[in-house]
């Protein structure tokens, strides 16, 4: 062992997680290693969010191009040179990446090692040559896609999200096992680049999304020409290179599917393996590292963030944890996980955004008749009628005063919308804070308004409230 640090903090892996541990405490002069063993950046950067978005980007902007038509718009010919997709797809990460850099990290002030990190004991992590002794440790390793034990699969080329961004060829037909929102977003980006794409599904697509809201979604997808089969097994995997088959099991049938290219989107798994977590006395299983609300383990020493926590797995997850991390590390102030507060947004076209509770988890909790559901269909807004994308919807749920305690959002830009809904959720606002602000005209934001102004549509029909107003306009 050539060198031994002793480091206030030491941060495992430089993702999402790790990178905003790493900056906030060098910004504050703390003492900081980093270790990676990977791409600096992590899955979001160079594997998951940044590709897939600039993909879906590529992939909205030839469907536009086709959908011009209907503003009067006339685009001869839609092509897609899908290398230069490709090469959209690296440049947007080229342009990123530096921000996530081992340069720009060192000139921070944080010692990066790239190795890859385990611990041999309680208090001490081991990262090639190095040997880190370190006042607290914050994993942030992250999760590695699922590979399922389908038969057949061992002797085939797939994808995952780790190698699909590769692709300098649109594939003919990708089959795509698993409706998530890794499935569904690559699926629908890929057949708007021009693939033949089939999602296969177990269960329900977009498990985790109200169903009613979910449908808008999936009726656009099979309208884009995504071929949806849900409750559906695959059962073995045949074929060969370029002429892949799926056996699928629906209830008592089995039929065979056929493609060109394969990617597993089944889910993730928390990246815990090779750490000595055992040595290092750092409880896990199967979800990821056990933490409480304050995110630390089993071990006193040892903090665990984003992905590999085992709890929600996104990019805003892992920057939120690393916020709360850095409060008890550096200001020793109490700071606990608020998973109530955390939204989600698939990127889909249309995009489906949540955060909060959902309207069941709100009546078993505050009580059926506390519990009101105020909508606003995109229909009624006049934004959405000038850009053609009326397919869309608002739900808040409210609890007893008007307070929103959930919302939804289905449409063109929910992400965007979205936003709006976390803070009202996240600082606890209600019905009249959204309809005591102005918003903008004409913005799709302004549905949300329009639901909420929705809570008083039963006092404009109260017969005393109406003869109060009749009695106050005599006084001019
Ligand atoms: C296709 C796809 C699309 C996605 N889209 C979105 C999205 O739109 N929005 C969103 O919020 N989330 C999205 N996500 C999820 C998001 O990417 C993750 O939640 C996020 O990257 C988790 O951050 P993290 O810091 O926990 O882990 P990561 O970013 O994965 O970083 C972990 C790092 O730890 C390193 N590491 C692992 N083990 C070791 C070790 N022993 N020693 C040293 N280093 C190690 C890894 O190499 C890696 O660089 C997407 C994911 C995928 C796959
Ligand atoms: N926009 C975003 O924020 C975004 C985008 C992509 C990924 N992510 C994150 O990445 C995580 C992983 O995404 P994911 O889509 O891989 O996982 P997921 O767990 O969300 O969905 C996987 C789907 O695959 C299905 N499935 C599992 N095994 C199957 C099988 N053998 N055959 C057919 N279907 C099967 C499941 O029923 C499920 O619907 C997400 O939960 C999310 O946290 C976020």
């Amino acid at each position: 062992m050539s060198r031994l640090l002793t480091p206030d903090i030491c941060v495992i892996g430089a993702g999402s997680g790790g990178l905003s541990v790493a900056a906030a405490a060098a910004a504050f002069g703390v003492d900081t290693v980093l270790i990676e063993k990977g791409e600096m950046g992590g899955d979001c950067l160079n594997y998951g969010c940044v590709p897939s978005k600039a993909l879906i980007a590529a992939g909205k902007a030839a469907r536009h191009a086709e959908e011009a038509e209907r503003f009067g718009v006339t685009v001869p010919r839609v092509d897609v040179d899908f290398a230069a997709v490709n090469d959209h797809v690296r440049k947007v990460i080229a342009t990123i990446a530096p921000h996530d850099s081992q340069e720009r990290f060192e000139g921070l002030g944080v010692t990066v090692i790239r190795a890859p990190a385990r611990f041999r004991d309680a208090s001490t992590v081991v990262a090639g040559d190095t040997e880190i002794r370190a006042r607290r440790f914050v994993v942030a390793t992250g999760s590695s896609p699922l590979v399922p034990p389908i038969p057949g699969l061992e002797a085939l080329p797939w994808h995952t999200n780790e190698t699909i961004f590769t692709l300098r060829e649109c594939p003919g037909h990708l089959l795509v096992i698993g409706g998530g929102p890794i499935g569904l977003e690559l699926a629908q980006a890929h057949r708007r680049l021009g693939a033949g794409v089939t999602v296969v599904e177990a269960a329900r697509a977009m498990p985790r999304e109200d169903p009613e809201l979910a449908a808008l979604v999936l009726e656009r997808l099979r309208a884009d020409g995504v071929e949806l089969i849900e409750g559906a097994s695959v059962t073995a995997v045949s074929g060969t290179a370029g002429a892949i088959r799926l056996t699928i099991g629906e209830g008592d049938t089995a039929r065979e599917i056929k493609g060109t290219h394969l990617l597993l989107a089944v889910g993730r798994k928390a990246n815990v393996e090779g750490l000595g977590l055992e040595e290092a006395g750092v409880a896990f299983d199967r979800r990821g590292i056990t933490v409480g609300a304050d995110l630390r383990s089993s071990n006193r020493r040892v903090y665990a963030i984003g992905d590999v926590a085992g709890g929600l797995q996104f990019t805003h997850v892992a920057g939120y944890h690393a916020g709360v991390v850095i409060r008890a590390l550096l200001f020793r102030l109490p700071a606990k996980e608020n998973r109530e507060i955390i939204p989600r947004v698939t990127f889909t076209d249309p995009q489906i955004g949540h955060v909060g509770l959902t309207a069941e988890e709100a009546r078993a909790r505050f009580g059926t008749a506390r519990v009101r559901v105020l909508e606003a269909a995109f229909a009624g807004n006049d934004r959405a009628q000038a850009e053609a994308r009326t397919d869309g919807l608002v739900r808040l749920v409210a609890a007893r005063g008007g307070r929103i305690v959930g919302a939804s959002v289905v449409g063109a830009d929910a992400g965007e919308i979205t936003n709006l809904l976390s803070l009202v959720v996240a600082r606890k606002l209600g019905v009249r804070d959204l309809a005591g602000f102005v918003s903008p005209y004409p913005s799709l934001s302004e549905a949300v308004r329009r639901a909420a102004i929705s809570y008083y549509a039963d006092s404009a029909r109260n017969p005393w409230i109406r003869r109060l107003v009749r009695f106050l306009a005599r006084f001019g």
